[in-house]
């Protein structure tokens, strides 16, 4: 186990977690490792069991030539490697994969596949199951009470045990497999962009926190290696966070996450401040008075009163959760509309509305943010070069309002800053130009602004350079270096005018 850089405790709480030996550096590289096991999600539509893609789950679709289950041509050229443990096992016993109506859109037979995969990686591995996967949280006590415990028992301890006639595994350690995978499974997303998950042991020791101090890439080049490194200093003896959970979330559903999938609930900093760390992400403005934003009671507790942080007026969380879900519901229909003009005028119209329902910070608000920012400069017919000052200046602003955010909660070098710092350095240098070209700025004012534009894109280089040059991080990274150098020679033409 590569623990060089990290030291395993354990306590009471967390169970095992690791804590630094020595200082880190932001991006320094904490740990390396290759997966145990890899394999797509539950409840996933039919997919190719080499790839990952989305494939034709009725008789039409590809197949396996040897065992019959969904595999795309591609893969059944290359022989899959990820796909031969399981093949076997389905061509020995005779299990048949049955085809699926048009209209399906799970398909509970390929819920099997990643368990069954850590199962057969177990008896090809016995050694590395025995001490790192082994001994990995799986929350038997609480699961055994648990609606995972009885689908789980139903669509893989019976149909491994049953059909697939795998009876030498025996139903705790199904149940085992299926433990670990659940609460300790990372997702990756393979270049066709669908979201698999994978075990890696080591980087699962360590606890999670709503703001993590480290990040980590997984590269899909074959043995899907992953390397963590950290997203801030990190000073020696400091305990080690990645995070389970979708940072960008308010407290309840980060919360609900954790204690439905993980089984405990979180006691990190932003968890336990009603503000979440002075952002007010989750409140609501007060009904009662102009100035107050309400605030939960006890954030730990879904069921807890608000209360008006001016004026003290008290809301129950029932009424709140159904002002949200309806606000939530507005946007998610509008989010689900293909990308045009219209989309992106009744965006700004429901920008403007929600600042008088919710706290500016709000994290609805921050997704429509997010919205409007890809839109902007890509839907008006004119391209980004064609947005007059006003709309620059308002695609600035928000980009600015999300940055200010994830440098609360996804702080340091992380992938979310990276493609925010990426987004903002066009319009700068785009404003920039115009205003200079119209003479409506300085030679010393352009080039100010256009080094704060080759900042962001140079920053947003340093962290993507990392990622995956086969994803679209990492195709961002190589646009990022080539923009970063003609900036600079922007820059260096400005000292000879
Ligand atoms: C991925 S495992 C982490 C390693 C685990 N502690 C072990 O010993 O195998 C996730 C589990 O660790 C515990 N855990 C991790 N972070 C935690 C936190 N911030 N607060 C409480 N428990 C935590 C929970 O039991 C959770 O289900």
């Amino acid at each position: 186990m590569a623990e060089k850089n990290f030291q395993v405790l354990q306590s009471d709480e967390l169970g095992r977690y690791g804590v630094t030996v020595k200082d880190l550096k932001a991006g320094d590289v904490l740990l390396k490792e290759t997966p145990f096991v890899v394999g797509p999600k539950q409840d996933t539509p039919v997919v190719c069991l080499g790839c990952n893609i989305f494939l034709d789950g009725t008789s039409s679709g590809p197949r396996c030539s040897r065992c019959g289950w969904p595999l795309c041509p591609d893969c059944e050229m290359a022989q899959a490697p990820l796909h031969k443990a399981e093949c076997r096992v389905f061509v020995k016993n005779a299990v048949k994969f049955q085809n699926l109506p048009k209209e399906a859109m799970v398909c509970l037979q390929l819920d099997c596949i990643t368990p069954l995969r850590l199962l057969l990686a177990k008896e090809a591995d016995p050694g590395r199951w025995e001490r790192e996967v082994s001994v990995m949280e799986h929350h038997e006590t609480i699961r055994r009470d648990s609606p995972s415990w009885r689908v789980d028992d139903t669509n893989i301890v019976k149909y491994l045990r049953g059909p697939c006639k795998l009876s030498r595994f025996p139903e705790t350690l199904i149940q085992q497999a299926c433990g670990i995978l659940e609460v300790n499974s990372f997702e990756a997303h393979t270049i066709c962009g669908n979201p698999i998950r994978c075990i890696f042991p080591t980087l699962a020791i360590l606890a999670h926190s709503c703001v993590p101090n480290l990040t980590h890439t997984i590269y899909l080049d074959g043995d899907f290696r992953m390397i963590c490194r950290a997203a801030v200093d990190i000073p020696k003896g400091d305990m080690l966070y990645t995070t389970y959970t979708y940072t960008q979330n308010g407290t309840k559903e980060r919360q609900n996450h954790l204690r439905r999938g993980k089984y405990f609930i979180c006691h990190c900093q932003r968890c336990l401040d009603p503000t979440e760390l002075g952002t007010f992400f989750s409140s609501p403005r007060c009904n009662s008075c102009s100035s107050g934003f309400y605030l939960s009671q006890d954030s730990l507790d879904p069921a807890a009163n608000w209360e008006c942080n001016s004026c003290k007026d008290s809301i129950s969380s029932t009424l709140l959760d159904e002002k949200i879900d309806k606000i939530q519901q507005d946007f998610t229909a509008l989010k689900s509309q293909e990308s045009s003009r219209t989309k992106l005028i009744e965006g700004e119209k429901l920008l403007k509305h929600l600042l008088t329902l919710l706290h500016p910070n709000h994290y609805i608000l921050m997704s429509l943010r997010e919205m409007l920012i890809e839109m902007l400069g890509h839907v008006e017919g004119c391209g980004l070069n064609g947005l007059p000052e006003v709309l620059l200046n308002h695609k600035i602003q928000l980009i600015r309002e999300v940055l200010n955010i994830l440098d609360k909660f996804e702080p340091g070098m992380t992938r979310a800053r990276a493609t925010m710092l990426f987004e903002l350095h066009a319009p700068l240098a785009i404003l920039a130009k115009k205003l200079f070209y119209s003479s409506k700025i300085p030679p010393s004012e352009f080039r100010q602004r256009l080094l704060e534009a080759a900042t962001c894109v140079g920053e947003a280089y340093g962290i993507l350079k990392w990622e995956d040059s086969r994803m679209s991080e990492g195709l961002l990274a190589t646009v990022s270096k080539k923009t970063f150098e003609q900036l600079l020679n922007d820059i260096a033409d400005i000292k000879e005018m």
